[in-house]
């Protein structure tokens, strides 16, 4: 018992390190709204800066030129080496926010997290330039020697630390609670509109933030210096369990964060304890009390998910566009062509930048396919590719060679199907924390574990071809060059075919807002596994190729730091294109560039500097990364000289232009798709009613709500609703501000938590998910748009109406997918827009955007459409048009259920009506009998008489 109380106080040494870490990032994510992956790098710096100055007296400077130093003397007193080491890190902290941060403050969150990832390679970079890269041993900075407690000998310094993290964790809630700068900042979080309005600066505050929150870690890594030694390769063990900490503590808690912090270190210093007994099961991996941070944060998140705050910012933003355009065969054969009898008019090192550069655009297609398409920011694909390459030389000995590596890029998408699955819940920058703490774990618990040298890999071979990488003097042959340009430009297809396919308008649809992908009926989690898998796929075919090329296999080539370097070249490149996949292979690491480069200046560890610059930089600059910038160039230019081109989205018309104006209105009705259907007929709310509803036929009662009931924590917002809706029935449900007609669809669409029973078409639905019920002819807007702009109108429509199936992917690749242009399309026609279809979200006006939400969840021909104020944000015209067309909607047999504010429409338009007032139902049916109602003029007006419908006017 004794050693257990020994170890946990030991641990509070490297608990303390953690705690500092937590604590500065939550700082930092208070003020800034940025997961800081540097948090550790820029702590470092300072910790670096005091051991220098005590030790020659030397102050070093962060810049990149001479001089870098400043001799200051040949002793510096503690407290001034102490004072100059924080307020270094604290100053490098604030200019990284008004250098990196305050320009991207309203990019999207991929762009600040590749930044931070920038800076942290920089500044490992930099420390190891500035410093070297040896380990240091730190001379004691607090009182050492032991205290004698129930016969343990404890150490000091451990107690120090744990005394002095309890003080700064209680002074930075004091700041936060009664300064006016750390109210603000928490103001700031929660609106920082509010804040602006209250005459703050938030760019002001988000720099003080920073300089505290570095500050603030770098004490604590510079107090534990002695106890844990100076390495900037340490960066890797200190930055997970920070951003463990911050999790823990939501993001937002000081406190949690250090008790996290120090929580850690225990745990970690307990299990290395542990793993000394007879007891310990010595078969689990040695790398156990690494991987501990992974765990920690897989249970937060499951346990936390979905209450991680968000930060309440100015502006929504975006992640860079994605062009959807299949790749067309004559460019990608002569590509092949130019590669194939290039390769043989290269001397050995270009060969080799060639080989490396075709390696890594495999891998960076991975990051197009998790990050470009899907949105899920991961910084553990190079663990991923590792589990491939280790797997090829350690367990697939003796199979034939594409066999064999298929296999080894089968056991990397297992692997990354492990590692995808907690993350399902989360998004952005915490998933971005996941999957390094996932590549931390893979390292410490299979990679180091199966160590190989170069001999433990075969050499390729087929039909007896030798495709070996090397032989002899040949350091890059030919035939495995040809053997790697023949696997980039498979994996190319199949990008180009996913990003065209069923498969991709839905990754684009998750990526863009996933609870109106779930509304229209897809599986976000399934979406996501099947990213994660056809992502970690090709990451895995990338790693077997790296294998090959460097004819063996070492953890440096995979572990996080490779990973994230991987993550930045792809960035540079173009994330979101296969265009820019083979750019960034192009610039890659031991790439082409890079030799040619090399070639002229000798570069070593510049080469990893640059990258750093060149990410932050393309951060700000051109989030789409080098190829999308330069298309976007090309495409301006040629544009300016020969008019709009083809693949730059008209700006359509206004809804009220005529028909003949319209872009494609001189099209011949049959040249459209589905033009011949019946449904052909209908373009406007006059004409005759058509079939559009999987109800048709059907009667009796489409939606049957029973007592349903909704809670959020203490506020009951609906109570024992009850009401049936039939096939061909428009029925109004309105009430007040706060009525509770949102939770009340959100009850019915899945998308609350609720009581009671929902019904569709006599289907009991209550325990389904959104897209389950969607597939049960459930359909609903929004009452914000919620459309997905990164989709053209069509394909909004398109992903409705083809929800997905399990054969989606392999058809999509082999290109047979199905396409339900004609439902898409009789929507649009129905609504009178079938003009809008190529046309992207953004460059409708809002009456637009609501009908093509409408048309979107018509698509899927459902039985009951649920439609939330859909005519907010239109003038009266277009709210009555609107209604007219709902009205023909329900005229082809859907049940349409309708939240509007505006009464005297709902009493016109709708067959019965629902009134809801405090979340319970207060009167139900008919207009008429609604008009009468007393307590719905109670409740509108505070005034038991009737209304007019058409004025409004309460009539005695
Ligand atoms: N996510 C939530 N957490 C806590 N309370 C909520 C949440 N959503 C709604 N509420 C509360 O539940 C009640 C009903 O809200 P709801 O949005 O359903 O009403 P509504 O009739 O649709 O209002 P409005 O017409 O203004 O849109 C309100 O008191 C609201 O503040």
């Amino acid at each position: 018992m004794d050693q257990y109380l020994l170890f946990a106080l030991l641990g509070m040494g490297a608990g303390a390190v953690f705690a500092g870490l937590g604590m500065g990032l939550v700082t930092v994510y208070k003020g800034s709204g940025v997961v800081n992956f540097a948090q550790a790098s820029l702590g470092l710096w300072g910790a670096f800066v005091f051991d220098e100055l005590r030790r020659t007296g030397d102050l070093v400077l962060p810049v990149l030129v001479i001089p870098g130093r400043v001799h200051l003397g040949t002793s510096t007193p503690l407290p001034v080496a102490l004072a100059v080491g924080l307020l270094s890190s604290a100053v490098l902290g604030g200019l990284v926010h008004v250098l990196v941060f305050r320009p991207l403050r309203n990019a999207p969150t991929l762009s600040k997290i590749m930044a931070s990832v920038g800076i942290l390679t920089l500044l490992q970079s930099l420390l190891v330039r500035r410093f070297g890269a040896g380990s240091r041993v730190v001379d004691a900075v607090l009182p050492s020697g032991s205290l004698r407690f129930a016969g343990v000998e404890l150490p000091q310094d451990r107690l120090w630390l744990l005394g002095i993290t309890v003080v700064v964790a209680g002074v930075l809630m004091a700041y936060y609670r009664w300064s006016m700068a750390g109210l603000a900042t928490r103001a700031g979080v929660e609106d920082e509109v509010a804040l602006l309005l209250a005459r703050w600066s938030p760019n002001r505050l988000a720099g003080l933030n920073w300089a505290l929150g570095t500050g603030v870690t770098s004490l604590f890594l510079l107090l534990a210096s002695p106890i844990t030694g100076l390495n900037p390769a340490s960066i890797g063990t200190l930055v997970v369990p920070g951003l463990a900490a911050l999790l823990v503590a939501r993001l937002s808690s000081v406190a949690v964060a250090a008790v996290a912090g120090l929580a850690l270190g225990v745990l970690q210093s307990e299990l290395s304890y542990m793993q000394l007994q007879s007891w310990w099961p010595h078969s689990l991996p040695s790398g156990t009390t690494d991987a501990v941070p992974f765990v920690v944060i897989v249970v937060a998140l499951v346990l936390l998910g979905k209450k991680l705050p968000r930060r309440g910012e100015l502006v929504l933003s975006r992640l860079p566009a994605v062009v959807r355009r299949p790749l067309r065969l004559k460019w990608v054969l002569l590509g092949t062509a130019v590669v194939a009898l290039l390769a043989p008019l290269l001397g050995q090192a270009q060969r080799n930048g060639l080989i490396a550069s075709m390696v890594f655009a495999v891998i960076a297609l991975s990051y197009v396919v998790l990050v470009g398409l899907v949105g899920q920011v991961s910084l553990g694909q190079a663990a991923i590719a590792g589990v491939s390459a280790f797997t090829l030389a350690r367990a697939t000995d003796g199979l034939p060679f594409p066999v064999s590596v298929l296999l080894s890029a089968l056991a990397a998408t297992l692997a990354g199907v492990v590692m995808g699955a907690p993350a399902l819940r989360i998004r952005g920058a915490q998933l971005a924390v996941v999957t390094l703490a996932g590549a931390v774990a893979v390292e410490a618990l299979f990679l180091r574990q199966i160590s190989v040298s170069g001999s433990g890999l075969a050499d390729p071979e087929l039909f007896g071809l030798d495709l070996a990488a090397q032989r002899y003097s040949e350091l890059a042959r030919l035939p495995f060059t040809y053997t790697v340009l023949a696997v980039l430009v498979l994996c190319c297809l199949l990008v180009s075919r996913v990003l065209n396919g069923t498969t991709g308008r839905r990754f684009l649809a998750v990526r863009s807002n996933e609870r109106a992908a779930a509304a229209v009926g897809v599986d976000v989690a399934r979406t996501k596994l099947i990213a994660f898998a056809l992502s970690s796929f090709i990451a895995g075919l990338g790693g077997a190729l790296l294998a090959y090329s460097r004819g063996s296999v070492s953890i440096e080539s995979f572990n996080y730091l490779a990973g994230i370097s991987f993550l930045i070249f792809a960035f540079i490149g173009g994330i979101t294109s296969v265009g820019g996949a083979l750019l960034a292979g192009l610039i890659g690491p031991f790439g082409l560039w890079y030799v040619v480069l090399d070639g002229l200046v000798p570069l070593g560890s510049a080469y990893d500097i640059l990258g750093g610059l060149t990410m932050i930089s393309t951060a700000i600059v051109a989030p789409e990364g080098a190829a999308g910038f330069y298309g976007k160039a090309v495409r301006n230019l040629l544009s300016r000289r020969t008019g709009p081109a083809r693949d730059v989205a008209e700006v359509p018309p206004p809804a009220d232009m005529p028909a003949a104006d319209v872009p494609g209105a001189d099209t011949p009705a049959a040249d459209v798709p589905g033009a011949d259907t019946p449904q052909a007929a209908v373009a406007a709310p006059d004409a005759p009613p058509v079939p559009l509803s999987a109800a048709e036929g059907i009667s009796g009662p489409a939606l049957e709500v029973e007592r349903v009931s909704v809670r959020y924590g203490g506020v009951r917002a609906v109570q024992d609703v009850s009401m049936v809706v039939r096939a061909g029935e428009l029925h109004g449900l309105i009430g007040p501000n706060g009525a509770g007609k949102t939770s009340t669809l959100d009850a019915i669409a899945g998308f609350c938590v609720s009581e009671g029973a929902v019904r569709i078409r006599g289907t009991d639905v209550s325990r389904f998910s959104p897209h389950r019920r969607f597939g049960t002819g459930l359909a609903r807007t929004w009452q914000a748009t919620e459309l997905f702009l990164d989709l053209t109108v069509r394909d909004n429509l398109l992903v409705a109406a083809q929800p997905g199936s399990p054969g989606d992917l392999v058809n999509d690749l082999v290109g047979r997918a199905r396409v339900m242009k004609d439902d898409a399309m009789s929507a649009l026609r129905l609504l009178g827009i079938e003009h809008l279809a190529d046309s992207h979200p953004a460059q409708l006006s809002t009456g637009q955007q609501k009908l093509v939400g409408v048309a979107r969840a018509l698509a899927a021909r459902p039985a009951v459409l649920l439609c939330d104020e859909p005519a907010a944000g239109l003038d009266s015209a277009e709210s009555r048009e609107l209604g007219r067309h709902l009205r023909t909607v329900a005229d082809t047999g859907v049940a349409v259920v309708l939240i509007e504010h505006d009464l005297s429409l709902v009493l016109q338009m709708c067959d019965e009506v629902t009134v809801l007032d405090f979340g319970r139902v207060i009167a139900q049916g008919t207009p008429e009998a609604i008009r009468r109602d007393p307590a719905v003029m109670t409740a509108y007006v505070g005034d038991p008489r009737t209304v007019d419908p058409v004025s409004q006017e309460v009539q005695p």
